[in-house]
């Protein structure tokens, strides 16, 4: 019979993601330990959040079943990103790294974590969707990061011999170390919808993508979806204030920690920056690199947080009311929408109007939809759809990332 496999488990951040993720994470460790003939050991062996933190110089597991009242009760140094790399990179077995939190500093520390032999899988875009630099530092990091035309192979923008960063193909440079880490981020666009994985299987089977193009913010999708429904008549005061909307939106998970960057466009453009790279083209960071259309009331943009912005939100529900009205009147919704254009190096986000019959207008709830356009699919693109934003959804991706880590380090 083969040896027990272990493999340690670091999760930084619990909030809407991070409890979830340690639900399916609790799940996933009973079913892996009884998985005959060769059941593997997945121990949690660090746990903090912003202001608390969970570990200890032996490596013992951390129990996943009280770890909300263990960490409350803590009160241990919480570590720096480069403490926790020390920490983790000690540790007598692979240690995969779970960061459920939107800190650019840690996402800063990834290529440093990733040379130490730690995997990466997050929903935070902040490393992916900042500087080029980070980017390629970790693709270059990274045991599944391959060259890219965004990574500086020169490789066309979509055409068929670029590769893709998501890939999970047999890995070269530092990978053939075996030493370095992995890392997937299949929740940074469309939360848990397989986004990524189909950009990479289209790439690395040597389809030329065209276009990628849709919504990809759950939280504008379930505003607009609410404040504008289709049928809402051409006076357009079919749905409900649309600050009443963004304070739903939050409530139920959706919005980033400050929901500005959701209002921003920041978020989406985080995303359709992601896809961009991945597609082959350097993209430079949002904003200052393509244009970004703010429904922040410029009065807002200043206030010093999320609470008082949105407490202060309905004060400026008149704008929005109008870009309502004038849409319904020409028989129109409104939808907040993004686009990448790869043959002609092109990126747009924003509001845009659409026929109520067009699918993008009858999207539910928080739900995306990608379509890729592609030489293989011709006129009809491939789609994506479902959620795009929520706890279980977003750990889902998460979770599936660490099985794909976890298939790669076996
Ligand atoms: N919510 C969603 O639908 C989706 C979210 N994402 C991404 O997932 C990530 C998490 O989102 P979500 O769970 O909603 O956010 P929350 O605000 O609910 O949770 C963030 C967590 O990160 C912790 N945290 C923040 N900074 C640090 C730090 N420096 N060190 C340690 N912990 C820190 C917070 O600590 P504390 O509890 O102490 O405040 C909190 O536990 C974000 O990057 C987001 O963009 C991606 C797709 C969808
Ligand atoms: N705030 C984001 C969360 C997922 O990325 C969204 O609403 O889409
Ligand atoms: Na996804």
């Amino acid at each position: 019979m083969p040896p027990p496999r272990q493999v340690f488990v670091a999760v930084v951040g619990t909030g809407g993601v991070g409890r979830c993720f340690l639900a399916q994470l609790s799940a996933l460790a009973s079913r892996l330990s009884q998985n005959a003939p060769s059941p593997i050991y997945l121990s949690l062996i660090f746990l903090s959040r912003s202001s608390k933190a969970l570990y200890n110089p032996t490596y013992r597991s951390l129990p996943l079943s009280t770890w909300e009242s263990d960490l409350d009760g803590s009160s241990q140094q919480v570590l720096t990103p480069t403490q926790i790399a020390e920490y983790l990179a000690s540790a007598p077995s692979r240690v995969v790294l779970v960061d459920n939190t939107s800190d650019q500093a840690l996402a800063d520390a990834y290529p440093l974590f990733l040379r130490r032999g730690i995997s990466i899988v997050t929903p935070n875009k902040k490393a992916f969707s900042g500087s080029l630099d980070l980017w390629r530092a970790i693709y270059a990091a990274a045991a599944n990061g391959r060259e890219t035309a965004a990574g500086g192979s020169g490789a066309s923008a979509g055409g068929g011999s670029s590769t893709s960063a998501g890939s999970t193909m047999a890995p070269s440079g530092p990978a053939a170390a075996g030493s370095t880490g992995f890392v997937f981020h299949e929740s940074t666009v469309g939360a848990g919808l397989p986004v990524l994985s189909t950009l990479a299987d289209l790439v690395d089977t040597g389809d030329r993508v065209r276009r990628i193009e849709g919504v990809f913010s759950g939280t504008l999708s379930f505003l607009f979806n609410g404040f504008m429904p289709v049928g809402g008549g051409t006076g357009g005061s079919g749905g409900s204030s649309f600050s009443a909307e963004v304070k739903k939106a939050k409530e139920l998970g959706y919005t980033e920690p400050d929901p500005r960057d959701d209002l921003n466009g920041l978020d989406v453009a985080r995303k359709v920056t992601i896809l961009a790279r991945l597609a082959g083209l350097p993209v430079a960071a949002p904003p200052a690199a393509f244009p970004v259309q703010s429904l922040v009331p410029a009065e807002l943009e200043g206030v010093a947080s999320g609470d008082e912005f949105l407490a202060r939100l309905g004060e400026f529900d008149g704008a929005m009311d109008k870009v309502r009205k004038d849409a319904a009147q020409k028989g129109k919704v409104v939808r907040y929408v993004g686009s990448v254009d790869v043959e002609n190096n092109e990126l747009k986000v924003g509001l845009e109007t659409f026929d109520p019959s067009h699918p993008i207008a009858a999207l539910k709830g928080s739900d995306n939809v990608i379509a890729f356009y592609t030489e293989r699919y011709g006129a009809n693109p491939l789609i994506v759809q479902g959620a795009g934003a929520g706890g279980e959804v977003t750990a889902m991706g998460v979770t599936g990332d660490l099985i794909k880590v976890l298939r790669l380090l076996h």
